[in-house]
């Protein structure tokens, strides 16, 4: 079982200012963490050092126990997973070898795939419902039909951690309902750790045992959903005035309005 531990990260570009800033919490094993904030607030940033791309300033990223830049990359890439938006250009290759390129770390340099591998991609393909885009081109698929074959890809890495930026972007309705079960199936049944930044208070309510809320490159909430999405707390840190809507009907029960009118 591994838990992360970010414990007082400050990042930020060399000779700048910091875009984070003093970040500490943990998340156990078997748990999913969401973070939530407004744009800029530097959730990105924070997953960016977590899954290794950005070196803290000070600070330190812990999986395990163990500061994650201690890791060998290929160690790296078997114990965390991340979904980004990068926009790079989709490969052009079918998805299933998409997907089967998360294996590529638990193989060793020359070894052929065998069964452990092939097994691993098809559950990864059946668990965001791609069995049926799995020979078609990745370039060729739609938005979030991409989406899915990426999440597939980090599934296949079979990671003890998996980091996910905004990964609702382009999903329907049923395919977000699907990646808040997909969360909850790998944290409570696998015993993963999950860290998944959503824009979807509501969504994040409902997929999210723990929530962080960021604003301006710091923490200023923790704790469960309910004691983070609260009403004082998303005007402060988004504008917006929380209104309560009907109760009996929602399991999150507020809709917004701007607190300021735009002019
Ligand atoms: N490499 C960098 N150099 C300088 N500034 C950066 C860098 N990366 C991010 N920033 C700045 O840090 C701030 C936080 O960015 P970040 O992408 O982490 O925010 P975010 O909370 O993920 O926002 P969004 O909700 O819009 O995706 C932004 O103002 C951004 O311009």
């Amino acid at each position: 079982m591994t838990h992360l531990a970010v414990d007082a990260l400050t990042w930020g570009p060399p000779g700048a200012a910091p875009v984070i800033q003093g970040l500490s919490f943990t998340v156990p094993a078997g748990v999913v963490q969401g973070i939530v904030g407004p744009n800029g607030a530097g959730k990105s940033t924070l997953l960016r050092c977590v899954y290794r791309v950005l070196r803290p300033r000070t600070g330190v990223v812990r999986l395990g126990g163990r500061d994650v830049w201690t890791l060998t990359p290929r160690e790296a890439a078997c114990r965390i997973a991340a979904v980004v938006q990068d926009g790079a250009a989709p490969p052009d290759l079918p998805a299933r070898e998409v997907v089967a390129l998360g294996r590529t770390p638990h193989r060793g340099r020359f070894a052929r795939s065998g069964r452990r591998d092939a097994d691993a991609i098809e559950a990864s393909l059946a668990a965001v419902d791609a069995i049926h885009l799995a020979e078609r081109p990745v370039a060729r698929l739609s938005g979030g039909e991409r989406q899915r074959i990426a999440i597939a890809r980090a599934l296949a890495q079979e990671p003890d951690l998996l980091v996910l930026d905004e990964p609702t972007n382009h999903l329907d309705i049923r395919h977000q309902l699907e990646l808040a079960a997909l969360m909850r199936r790998l944290a409570e049944g696998h015993g993963k750790t999950i860290l998944v930044t959503l824009h979807d208070l509501a969504l994040a309510a409902e997929a999210c045992d723990q929530l962080a809320l960021m604003q301006g490159g710091r923490l200023v909430a923790q704790g469960t959903p309910a004691e983070v999405l609260r009403p004082a707390l998303l005007t402060a840190a988004f504008g917006v005035e929380a209104v309560r809507d009907d109760p009996a009907a929602r399991p999150f029960p507020y809709r917004f309005r701007l607190a300021s009118p735009i002019v």
